[in-house]
């Protein structure tokens, strides 16, 4: 019959049904080629790929109404296992939830694997650095970062800045019917570590540098299409007038280099003289990262430890007495909190691990994979892919934290280091968080100057979820932050 009909066939009739033919044939080989990659010496991890091109993308882009995991990856734990395969705007990904593997990954820096950064590194510096390169360059931003950022200049004068901060945001929203905290708490910080940076007052300049970089952030977590109209072409842009307001500022330093700020953008210009990777939109990208790592992860931090802290009042009763302690100790009231005190606190640190643990900011941390690693029973990851290690998979694990959907900062005192691969808010190996110690120090120095002078109430919101970078819905966290003066004077 089939015969019959393809002997009648005139000869376009012929030709249209060969090239369908061919269509199908070739779109089903290249399907089957997507959804079984390459693997040379072994199989890869379960999972899927999805659709061609797309991947898994829809499915990894749908919110979750909650602090727990992803649903994506929870679903897909519970499929696959704690490591499994997919394909996320178009890259072959690994994810991983196994706190074993995940651990063994960071500490491959530079064997087995790289820092996803330093392609797009590659691209403003012209050529891919080679492996001494990028440790060189490596060791040079964190020792810059933490010259700014760390111990030292914490207990000199950053803690002492982040208390005067603290102060004057909160008269200031004192005296406001309703605080946003999101938005409020991001435009402090930024605040900061932008003077910090490259001197920037932003009272003195008429741009909102900081709403571009949170709506920068907003498009960096969507899918990546740019074309007019999408998140992400707004991301492109907002990155691109941020960074033009910064090359203003870092010419105007080039043209005066004797002028001096006290801030790290001097010790950038010097070193621009010497370091030959130090070229000007390096310089750019360089502090665009570290504005967009400091200001948005600790804002976000900040806010959810609020949310929690306003469901709990038995946390903030315990934080309270802990730092009204510390003022009764003290010879004169009104000093500001010393790095002695603030490392004599010992119920603090368990709560901000407790909100670090459940606000898990990074979705994903990321490292290329730079030589094929063999993992146990058989499964190889190949040259190229990307491991993708879940912070919140990890941190909400019920295995490792009982109950993790439960604010209980009391558990700390029972966890210690049997968590210690579970527990990687700041990431981990030779590439972890270079502002760890300053932003446990912050949130801690904002609890401080909270609970000893304000008390506030959360009027609406505050319902934080997961896109799967950390959401606060459209109306973030309202509060009313009243000072304590005003409460007494009212009883
Ligand atoms: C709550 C706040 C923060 C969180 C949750 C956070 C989280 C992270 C994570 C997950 C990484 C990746 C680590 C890895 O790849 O293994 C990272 C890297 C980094 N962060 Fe943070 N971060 C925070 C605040 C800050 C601040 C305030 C600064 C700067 C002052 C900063 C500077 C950096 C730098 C420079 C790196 C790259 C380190 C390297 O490659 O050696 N971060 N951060």
């Amino acid at each position: 019959m089939m015969l019959k009909m393809i002997m009648d066939m005139d000869i376009w009739d012929s030709v249209v049904l060969f090239l369908v033919a061919l269509a199908v044939i070739s779109f089903t080989h290249f399907w089957y080629r997507w959804s079984h990659p390459k693997c040379n010496g072994g199989k890869l991890p379960p999972g899927s790929m999805g659709f061609p091109l797309i991947g898994e993308s829809l499915q990894f882009f749908i919110p979750t109404r909650s602090l727990d995991m992803p649903h994506f990856v929870k679903k897909r734990i519970a499929k696959y296992g704690k490591v499994f395969r997919t394909s996320l705007a178009g890259r072959p990904i690994i994810v991983s939830s196994d706190p074993e593997f995940s651990y063994y990954i960071f500490q491959q820096e530079g064997k087995l694997v790289n820092l996803w950064y330093m392609d797009s590194f590659s691209s403003i510096l012209g050529e891919a650095p080679s492996a001494t390169a990028t440790a060189y360059i490596h060791k040079y931003i964190r020792n810059v970062v933490l010259n700014h950022f760390g111990t030292e200049t914490l207990k000199e004068t950053l803690m002492s800045k982040m208390e005067v901060m603290a102060n004057q945001s909160l008269a200031t929203w004192s005296t406001q019917p309703s605080v946003e905290l999101k938005q409020s708490l991001a435009s402090m910080i930024f605040d900061l570590t932008s003077k910090q940076l490259f001197n920037y007052e932003s009272s003195k300049s008429s741009a909102n540098m900081s709403q571009m970089f949170t709506d920068f952030l907003q498009g960096l977590m969507s899918f990546p299409i740019n074309i007019p109209g999408t998140a992400y072409h707004k991301c492109l842009k907002n990155q691109q007038t941020a960074l033009n307001l910064m090359r203003g500022i870092l010419h105007e330093r080039l043209k005066s280099p004797e002028k001096r700020y006290g801030d790290f953008l001097d010790q950038i210009v010097e070193d621009m003289k010497t370091e030959e990777f130090l070229k000007e939109d390096f310089v750019l990208f360089f502090m665009f990262g570290l504005l967009l790592a400091s200001f948005e992860t600790i804002s976000a931090t900040l806010t959810v430890g609020m949310t929690l802290l306003s469901e709990h009042p038995e946390v903030v009763k315990q934080l309270k007495e802990e730092h009204e302690e510390l003022l009764r100790n003290r010879e004169k009231a009104d000093s500001q909190l010393t790095w002695q005190e603030f490392k004599s606190l010992t119920f603090t640190p368990l709560v901000v691990s407790e909100i670090l643990r459940m606000s898990s900011v990074a979705p994903g941390i990321l490292r290329k994979v730079v030589k094929d690693i063999h993992m146990n029973a058989g499964y190889v990851i190949p040259e190229g892919w990307t491991i993708m290690v879940v912070p919140s998979a990890l941190q909400m694990n019920p295995e490792k934290y009982k109950d993790p959907l439960d604010f209980n900062p009391w558990r700390w005192n029972d966890l210690g280091s049997n968590v210690a691969k579970s527990f990687i808010p700041f990431g981990g190996g030779s590439r972890n968080c270079a502002g760890a110690e300053f932003s446990k120090v912050l949130i801690s120095v904002f609890l401080h100057v909270m609970v000893t002078k304000y008390s506030w109430k959360k009027l609406k919101g505050g319902k934080p979820g997961r896109t799967p970078a950390l959401s606060f819905g459209t109306g973030g966290l309202h509060v009313k932050i009243t000072r304590k003066s005003e409460i007494n004077a009212a009883i």
